[in-house]
């Protein structure tokens, strides 16, 4: 009966018998295509020119693509220049035309290299993806230009016709630009976006608005995007979080100018409350001493104030959250102000800033009510903000904690584990929960934050947030504690040490991988782990791929800080129809300079793992669907021929 009512709806899709069977041909040709190109990045970070020109060059898929179309046919800087115009059509034409070198021949040749670069990463969809995929005013051009015309005689003479007019009705440009986004579009056929996309950089804003035109992608959610979106559903810690990170890294812009949130509460709040205090252990990274001119003071101030606000909303949540087990953050109260100390795990140190007008240290962890009316203006203005709403929705319609997707494991941060390689319990409101249980649970919290109708339900999820952000048990953030107390308050570098979980170490055990792999319901000898969260220590020759191959970390490492410790600017992955491809990153050093030069950011790949035979679409999850979506269609087709249905032919 089910069966019935099944095929009964699919019947209105596919009414006769010959669409059933047309859709079948199409689905079985799609079956026998290589696989789609995945790209994998993870850690962004703001960083978003990085980011834009990774995703323009596919890192490094575009130039493998000309490399596969012109090999030898032509010289090194030839195919950077294609590439470069590829990357940055409008920019490298205005580039080209300064030059001079625009003339027609220009032009023609520009033209027909597009086209065969074109035809080249077409040639893995079906006519139909391609058309969807194309610009609609140059469709049909475009089609005609790529597409093998067996019935056309002199295809020269017919080619040379159509891109003469393209260029004689003065659409050459236009159709340039089409054409290279068209190119991109097709290099790339799915992103996956492994985590932490804010915080730290200028632009996480700019980042997520590309992400919302991006035209097939998901997200794993990073430590640092659950916390903007804590913040979104109102949770003032991951509020205060934010705005402390923003101080710190100099990049108020995201807030005021990308989200329009007014600092002005904490501005004149930080002014009065922290007049002639210099602040001086709430410096602004960036900015140097030298640098002390009244908008550092300022930032200073407003510096201190959010990070106190912070670690009282924070000690509130804890207290509210035995469970959470992060009573050890809790350090305010464990501040001796008349000596100037501070004892952490029994052991007494000397306090590096001892004024604090706000705090009563009979009661360390109430807000003043100048404090509480700074946060509940910030609160207003993250939680009404348009802009910050669809950025959040597209993180809750795309992301998730985890993926699997082609025998692969995507999550940002780790399970956590015991010593013994067992999964670590974790207790979420009296129940025991580990590995993808944890996961799962932890999930629905999240989105609870969000959908819930019941409003106790809505805080939980909330907090969860904030606990996903920096709990020792959260996976997203896989390390004994988040320090920041200490970094700002103690001298002894011994205390800012955050230990990793011990995920991090046993992920070289293939036993342990196999068994993450098997909770997972991943099979097959080709499953991997793809995860981001820790940067790779590449100058001291640390390899991002773990276990046999089993695990692969690709932190992008695009955050500007980290380049230091990293040293190179991280991790990209690429897995084609081929295998798999990790490419290292130098550091992107502009749009101006790739037009230029014709370089791109310089990458090496580091690792492939090549795949015996040519991947298709059929052995990936999409196949498997596909599959089913055949033999769901065969089903329909004998109801129809044993007068279970009706065929419903419109004429
Ligand atoms: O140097 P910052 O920006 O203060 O950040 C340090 C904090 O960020 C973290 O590294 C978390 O951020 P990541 O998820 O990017 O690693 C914490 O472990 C650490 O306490
Ligand atoms: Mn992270």
């Amino acid at each position: 009966m089910e069966k019935i009512r099944f095929l009964e709806c699919l019947s209105k899709q596919y009414p006769t018998i010959d669409s059933a069977a047309t859709e079948i041909i199409n689905l079985q040709s799609i079956l026998n295509l290589p696989k789609g190109t995945e790209h994998f990045l993870s850690d962004i970070h703001g960083e978003y020119k990085a980011f834009a020109h990774v995703l323009r060059n596919g890192s490094g898929a575009v130039m493998k693509k000309i490399d596969d179309v012109f090999g030898d046919t032509l010289f090194e800087d030839q195919k950077e220049d294609l590439a470069s115009l590829i990357y940055y059509p409008s920019e490298k034409l205005q580039y080209v035309k300064n030059q001079g070198r625009a003339d027609s021949s220009w032009y023609r040749t520009t033209l027909y290299r597009l086209v065969s670069v074109c035809q080249i990463v077409s040639s893995k969809y079906t006519r139909s993806k391609v058309r969807k995929a194309m610009p609609e005013n140059f469709r049909y051009v475009i089609e005609e230009l790529i597409t093998e015309k067996k019935e056309v005689l002199n295809k020269k003479a017919y080619y040379d016709e159509i891109i003469n007019t393209i260029i004689e009705i003065g659409c050459a440009d236009e159709f340039i630009v089409e054409m290279s986004n068209l190119i991109q579009r097709l290099v790339i056929d799915h992103l996956h976006i492994i985590g932490d996309i804010y915080d730290r950089g200028y632009g996480s804003h700019f980042v997520m608005d590309s992400l919302l035109n991006y035209h097939s992608l998901d997200i794993q959610w990073g430590n640092h995007d659950v916390l903007w979106m804590g913040a979104f559903a109102g949770q003032t810690a991951c509020i205060a979080n934010i705005v402390r990170t923003s101080l710190l890294y100099d990049n108020l812009s995201v807030l005021e100018n990308g989200y329009g949130i007014s600092m002005m509460p904490l501005v004149l709040f930080a002014m009065e409350t922290y007049a002639d205090d210099p602040c001086a252990q709430f410096t602004i990274r960036s900015r140097h001493g030298s640098e002390m001119d009244t908008q550092t003071v300022l930032a200073m101030k407003m510096h201190k104030a959010i990070t106190i606000i912070q670690f009282k909303l924070e000690g509130q949540l804890i207290a509210k959250h035995p469970e959470y087990n992060m009573d050890n953050r809790r350090l305010i109260d464990k501040i001796d102000a008349d000596k100037g100390t501070v004892t952490i795990d029994g052991k007494e140190y000397p306090m590096l800033d001892r004024y604090f007008p706000t705090i009563d240290f009979d009661n360390p962890y109430e807000l003043t009510s100048e404090e509480q009316s700074v946060i509940a203006k910030l609160s207003n203005s993250f939680v009404n903000c348009a802009k910050l709403k669809s950025h959040i929705n597209l993180l809750l319609q795309k992301g998730s904690l985890y993926k699997v997707c082609n025998n692969n494991l995507l999550f940002h941060g780790c399970i956590p584990m015991n010593e013994d390689g067992s999964f670590r319990n974790i207790n979420l409101f009296g129940e025991e929960l580990c590995g993808k249980e944890l996961y799962d649970e932890l999930e629905r919290w999240a989105r609870k934050a969000f959908f819930s109708v019941n409003e106790e339900e809505k805080r939980v999820g909330r907090d969860i947030l904030w606990f996903l952000w920096n709990g020792a048990d959260s996976p997203l953030y896989g390390r004994d504690k988040m320090t920041t107390f200490e970094r700002y308050f103690i001298a002894d570098e011994s205390t800012h040490k955050e230990i990793k979980d011990v995920y991090y170490r046993l992920f070289n055990d293939e036993e342990v991988v196999d068994r993450i792999f098997k909770i997972f319901g991943i099979k097959g000898d080709n499953a991997h782990i793809i995860n981001g969260h820790v940067p790779i220590h590449h100058t001291e020759g640390e390899s991002p791929v773990k276990c046999n191959g089993k695990v692969i970390i690709i932190d992008g490492g695009f955050s500007q800080p980290y380049h230091k410790v990293t040293g190179i600017a991280g991790y990209t992955l690429i897995y084609n129809s081929y295998g798999l491809m990790l490419t290292a990153h130098e550091p992107f050093k502009s749009v101006d300079y790739t037009i230029r030069s014709g370089r791109d950011m310089q990458t090496n790949q580091v690792a492939t793992e090549v795949s015996q035979k040519r991947i298709l679409v059929g052995d990936t999850d999409n196949g498997k669907k596909i599959r089913e979506n055949i033999k769901d269609l065969k089903d329909l087709i004998k109801a129809y021929r044993n007068g279970t249905l009706r065929q419903n032919q419109k004429n």
